[in-house]
């Protein structure tokens, strides 16, 4: 793990703790998620996210890699190569090929932007609002030699700073859910994509099996928003709604976590699996990369960065981080057990050619 700058991990900290710590001495999850507090969360949804990503991409690489998405876990098969399909999927959905010009909203680090450009050879631009995140990607594209093919620009997903009908095809992978409400991104993804073109994503979204009466499953799904950096988790009937509201023929839909979907494809242990200490192919390379991302092994990471950050060998903020993401995986595994929630939900939209 590389230690940034103190303050920014301090300052994210602090900016973050505060717009998650409404009603919180209640402990009365209904009150927590009112919808005046998550409406100042909608507004604050860059900062906050930008405040998150400050926080948790050092512990992201640690005990993920540079990939931050699930996956369909299909057994045998290892987590990275189980991560990579999930990523050439989009590639073969969306047709790319060498030359076409690609963008990626939402980059994060850039491990899906690097293999979608080797499995596809098309050049893929990522789009990321966070500097640290920014700067890692390129140092990665460079280190891999992939700067002939692959590029990372800052900027806002709710302003894509491209001009309209610039790309020949788009995706994105777990990143649309840190916007106030999807529509704001679909529409500025519709924009910049060349008439014709398509635009694939997975989305987090909340299924018909969430009750949002119940008090277990709505604090589960506040776990993920708050762990998440997420102002609210939408149904996966209003992403649709929102994806043609904005202009695309949807080509496909489908849930890919959903069990039913999943029969023909053969044996696969839960996307949660890594979180829940599940294994999809055992192996000692494979066990202390499940252990790092399993309740034991984030329990034991959650000690030694308290204990660092204590003694001053880790910046102020690594403790925050690491309790926040503790939340998410609570969150995360409880809604992934009852189903109520799903990080994979697929649809292929296309921009009408008039
Ligand atoms: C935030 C969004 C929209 C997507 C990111 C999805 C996942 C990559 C992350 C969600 C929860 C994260 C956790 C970790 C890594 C990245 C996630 C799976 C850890 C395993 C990192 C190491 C810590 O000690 C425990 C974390 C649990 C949650």
């Amino acid at each position: 793990m590389s230690a940034p700058a103190a303050p920014r991990k301090a300052v994210a900290a602090e900016g973050y703790q505060a717009l998650w710590s409404h009603n919180k001495d209640t402990g009365d999850v209904f009150k927590q998620t009112s919808d005046d507090i998550k409406e100042e969360r909608k507004a604050a949804a860059p900062v906050m996210t930008n405040y998150y990503y400050d926080l948790a991409t050092d512990l992201y690489e640690y005990g993920w890699g540079t990939s931050f998405h699930f996956a369909r876990m299909f057994t045998g098969s290892s987590f990275a190569s189980n991560i990579a399909r999930h990523e050439d999927y989009l590639a073969l959905k969306l047709g790319l090929k060498p030359g076409m010009r690609v963008l990626d909203v939402g980059c994060g680090v850039g491990g899906p932007l690097r293999e979608i450009a080797k499995f596809s050879g098309a050049t893929v631009v990522g789009l990321n609002n966070n500097q640290y995140q920014v700067e890692r990607c390129k140092m990665y594209n460079k280190k891999f030699g992939l700067e002939a093919i692959t590029d990372v620009v800052k900027g806002n997903f709710l302003e894509i700073p491209f001009p309209d009908n610039t790309f020949d095809a788009i995706y994105s992978i777990e990143a649309t859910c840190h916007a106030p409400h999807p529509s704001q991104v679909y529409g500025e993804i519709f924009r910049v994509l060349k008439p014709g073109g398509k635009y694939a994503c997975y989305e987090w979204c909340t299924t018909a099996k969430y009750d949002e009466n119940d008090r277990e499953q709505r604090l589960a799904i506040h776990q993920i928003e708050e762990g998440d950096s997420i102002p609210h988790l939408y149904r996966t009937y209003e992403s649709l709604a929102a994806v043609r509201s904005v202009g695309f023929d949807v080509i496909e839909e489908y849930d890919l976590a959903d069990p039913e979907f999943n029969k023909p494809w053969g044996a696969q242990t839960p996307w949660y699996g890594p979180l829940a200490g599940i294994m999809a192919n055992y192996s000692v390379d494979e066990f202390l990369r499940y252990f790092r991302s399993s309740k034991i092994g984030g329990t034991i990471t959650d000690v030694f960065v308290s204990v660092m950050e204590f003694v001053g060998l880790a910046p102020k903020g690594t403790k925050a981080a690491s309790q926040t993401l503790i939340t998410a995986s609570e969150g995360l595994v409880y809604s992934g057990k009852k189903e109520t929630f799903t990080p994979m939900y697929f649809f292929l939209g296309k921009k009408p050619e008039a």
